[in-house]
């Protein structure tokens, strides 16, 4: 955009429609149809230029690719495009000429001044001339004859330290102007005043001193009487540095001129003195170093008027001195006298006219010599060069258009310059980013595989290489245990394989992520940069996220420890160690403690029975050890108990029976067992009795189970049909029925239990056995009735009995979920109503898993 405004202002291009563009001409220019429009300065330093009438051009300088410093290249071209059917009308070469000129000042306002660069450049096709000489040779007094204005600083010493592209275009009528590229819109019709601002701007670039510089002034003249052209002057060759300038400057000048001059559309103007030996010409022996045959220089001698008198140089204008391909031209300039009188060039020319007509010796070679002249020759030649150029230009012009087309293409869409759009854009390509992540996943480009190995194979081994066994082992958790204080529910977490497992598979999904950047923004190079950093900063900051939530996944597997596992625990505990030691023996009454509060609490035996009104803690806690104690005694004297009895429930139910205070016990047996020690254990801490009915053959072990344990005075044996034995009693607190018996169904019903509260055990489900179910006998309404299943033994069935109220006030807003808070975490209790089997979870407090369980 910035760009079609400049053109613009230089009247490159038209705003109206209707008016046709400088560019318009005879020739029939391809329209780009995928470049009708101008491109966004944001992407790259170039523009388009055009009318409405199917006239293009692109000028393109320095296309530097902003968004990656790291592979900034540039292109500097102008193209003007003409196709094959370039039609030359009447005045078709001037035009081309003009077009050409034109052509040079869009590569010169575009900064295309044939400098180094990787591509060709337009301005290096085009023809151009250049003045080259000595110093004072009178380079600039012939620019001004061929002009025929008297527009350049002159004088003796070096005056032209700065290049001097001079373009003149023939208007068909209006006044002369002149205007420069540093002062866009800014029209001199006042010459004089053009020549100060060369000197001016030469002193901007070099200061007011001697020095010289490379960087050009571009000075456009429109006139009607001049032919259209692009001169170039250039600083004089020098021999020796001068006051004031430094020992480099003959180098320096010299490598500037051959610079311009050893392009091979370079046409050299040779300027010579006459009145100094041509041997010693500057001018021919730089051109003739870089143009051997002469096929593009043109000899001019100057200052013929003032050679020594009885000399002459028609031996070099007849080119017999030396010879060059084109015919030498002599001109008259106006001398340095006449300038400071201020001769005008229509009278300078009509004098060197005359001079040449009238002085005998050029008399026969005056209709070839003088500015006029000169000018027209080089309008001519310039035509021919161009017309035979014109081939190369049209290929050099469409091979830059593919290019840029293809670099446009690359380039993509133009960006959009508001924030919106820009947003709009960005989203666009991160929706595109996506897609391309998908289609690797879904197998239509590569590297989806790796995604997929990761969580199908790399994962999945992973876990296993975790060992989870090895972790969970008894020896392990014991070892823990022992080393710990005490029982922790939160004991097992393998957080450093999972670690290890989550940072290789991050890893592993780079490689894709990264594949899906890389096509995907191909185009915008820093932005793939940035999207690409922003990707793997995502996925870093995701790293520790996932981090988090998987520890808390495994904090909270960790934590899930089932009822059995704390009942294995005293079993595992006591079988390890030095087994000739009991576990009283190897462990404080102190700690033992601890282990059985800690067990009642984790298995949620208080949550149970704080249910009822009166909970006694410290006598569930002395009952469970009893029969800890009274179990593992009685175990060690007794193989058979050994291998029936069932582990860790009697511990339960003693302290159950006992923290509930209750004081009928009733047990209904059918085998000696741990249950009824258990029973009479708790008996004996709630001051109650406990009546064990059971089979008439196993009594007689029975008693002396309980005589040996000392409970005797706790315990009523009896013997008989249980159902009938069982209607004697009313208003048991505590019950346990051993589901192994047939009858057992029958028994639990006949239960008489205490409606205010009241505990029924049914023991031993096994094979389908069904306990109470919640079938209370005589239930009121008032009573409420509560079931558990828990995986104790083979299998255990607890059914709670009370008044309804009472539980209901307990109950907290969870229903069935009861939680206990602290400041670090909370528990959760959790019932799987199709196993019984209870689940304790710790989770953090910030942490709300309800909605992932699934219960
Ligand atoms: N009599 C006479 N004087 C000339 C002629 N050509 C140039 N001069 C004078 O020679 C002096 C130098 O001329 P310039 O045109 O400035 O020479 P130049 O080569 O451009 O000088 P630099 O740019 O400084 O290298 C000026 O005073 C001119 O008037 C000529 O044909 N005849």
């Amino acid at each position: 955009m910035v760009l079609n405004l400049l053109l613009m202002e230089h009247g490159f291009i038209s705003d109206e429609p209707t008016k046709p563009s400088v560019f318009d001409g005879s020739m029939t220019l391809r329209p780009l149809a995928s470049m009708d429009s101008q491109l966004s300065v944001h992407q790259c330093r170039f523009g388009l230029m055009g009318s409405k009438d199917g006239f293009l051009a692109i000028t393109v300088d320095s296309l530097t690719r902003v968004e990656s410093p790291s592979e900034s290249y540039c292109i500097t071209t102008t193209i003007a495009t003409a196709n094959s059917a370039i039609k030359l009308g009447p005045t078709g070469m001037e035009n081309l000429i003009s077009l050409v000129n034109k052509i040079q000042r869009a590569c010169t306002a575009l900064g295309d001044h044939g400098e180094e660069s990787a591509l060709p450049t337009l301005w290096d096709s085009l023809p151009a001339i250049a003045v080259v000489g000595g110093q004072s040779s009178g380079k600039s007094s012939v620019l001004e004859s061929v002009v025929g204005k008297d527009f350049l600083p002159r004088g003796s010493g070096i005056v032209t330290r700065r290049p001097l592209v001079l373009q003149l275009h023939r208007i068909d009528e209006g006044r002369e102007y002149a205007e420069f590229m540093h002062l866009p819109r800014k029209k001199f019709t006042d010459f004089a005043a053009v020549r100060k601002e060369i000197s001016d701007e030469t002193d901007r670039e070099t200061g007011r001193s001697k020095a010289i510089s490379t960087v050009p002034i571009h000075l456009s003249i429109y006139s009607p009487n001049v032919v259209n052209l692009t001169l170039v002057d250039l600083p004089g060759l020098t021999k020796v540095a001068v006051d004031g300038q430094p020992e480099s400057i003959v180098q320096e000048i010299e490598n500037m001129v051959r610079g311009y001059i050893e392009k091979p559309n370079c046409i050299i103007l040779a300027i010579s003195p006459a009145n100094q030996d041509l041997a010693t010409s500057d001018a021919i022996k730089i051109s003739r170093e870089v143009d051997p045959k002469g096929d593009r220089t043109f000899g001019v001698l100057t200052k013929i008027d003032l050679m020594d008198k009885g000399t002459d140089a028609v031996e070099i204008l007849e080119g017999r001195s030396y010879k060059l391909q084109f015919p030498w031209i002599g001109v008259v300039n106006r001398s340095q006298a006449d300038i400071n009188k201020s001769v005008d060039m229509i009278a300078a020319r009509r004098r060197e006219r005359e001079y040449f007509q009238s002085t005998q010796e050029y008399s026969h070679l005056a209709s070839r010599m003088g500015s006029e002249y000169l000018g027209k020759v080089l309008s001519k030649h310039l035509e021919t060069v161009i017309k035979s150029r014109i081939p190369g230009l049209q290929s050099l012009i469409n091979k830059t258009i593919l290019d840029l087309e293809a670099e446009l293409s690359r380039i993509g869409k133009p960006v959009a310059t508001d924030a919106g759009g820009k947003l709009y854009m960005i989203m666009e390509i991160c929706r595109a980013f996506d897609q391309t992540f998908k289609e690797h996943l879904d197998g239509i480009r590569a590297g989806g595989d790796k995604i997929y190995g990761v969580f199908d194979n790399q994962l999945p081994a992973g876990l296993k290489r975790l060992q989870f066994d090895k972790h969970l082992s008894m020896d392990n958790v014991r070892k823990l245990i022992t080393e710990a204080d005490g029982y922790q529910p939160h004991l097992i977490a393998p957080e450093q394989g999972y670690r290890r497992l989550i940072d290789s598979c991050l890893v592993t999904i780079r490689g894709p992520a990264e594949a899906a950047v890389d096509a995907e923004l191909k185009q915008y190079p820093s932005l793939r940069m940035e999207v690409g950093n922003a990707a793997v900063e995502s996925l870093e900051r995701m790293r520790d996220d996932s981090k988090k939530a998987t520890l808390l996944l495994v904090d909270m597997e960790s934590s899930y420890l089932t009822v059995d596992f704390f009942r294995k625990l005293p079993q595992d505990v006591e079988k390890g160690g030095n087994p000739t030691h009991s576990l009283f023996d190897r462990y404080n009454d102190s700690y033992l403690r601890r282990i059985a509060r800690r067990f009642l609490s984790a298995a949620g035996m208080k949550r149970l029975a704080s249910l009822k009104m009166d909970w006694n803690a410290a006598s569930a806690t002395d009952a469970y050890l009893d029969t800890l104690r009274l179990c593992s005694d009685y175990k060690r004297q007794c193989d058979s108990w050994r291998k029936t009895q069932e582990p860790g429930s009697n511990e339960f139910i003693s302290a159950l029976a006992a923290g509930m205070k209750a004081k009928l016990i009733v047990e209904v047996s059918s085998a000696v067992s741990p249950s009824t020690l258990a029973l009479a254990a708790a008996a004996r801490h709630t001051g109650g009795r406990l009546v064990c009915i059971l089979p008439e053959p196993i009594l007689a072990e029975s008693k002396k189970v309980i005589k040996d344990s000392g409970l005797k005075d706790m315990v009523e044996f009896k013997t008989g049909d249980p159902c009938e034995l069982l209607s004697h009693y009313g208003d048991i607190d505590f019950s346990v029925i051993d589901c192994k018996n047939d009858d057992n169904t029958r028994l639990l019903s006949m239960l008489n239990v205490n409606p205010e509260k009241s505990v029924v055990v049914a023991n031993n489900l096994v094979c389908e056995k069904k306990g109470l179910g919640g079938h209370v006998k005589g239930k009121k309404d008032r009573v409420q009735v509560r079931t558990m299943k828990h995986p104790i033994g083979k299998g255990m069935e607890i059914t709670m009995i009370s008044r309804r109220n009472e539980i209901e006030n307990k109950r907290d807003h969870h229903g069935d979920d009861a939680m206990k808070r602290n400041g670090k975490s909370r528990w959760v209790f959790k019932v799987d109503e199709k196993s019984g089997e209870e689940h304790i979870f710790r989770v953090p407090k910030s942490h709300e898993i309800s909605h992932a369980l699934p219960f």
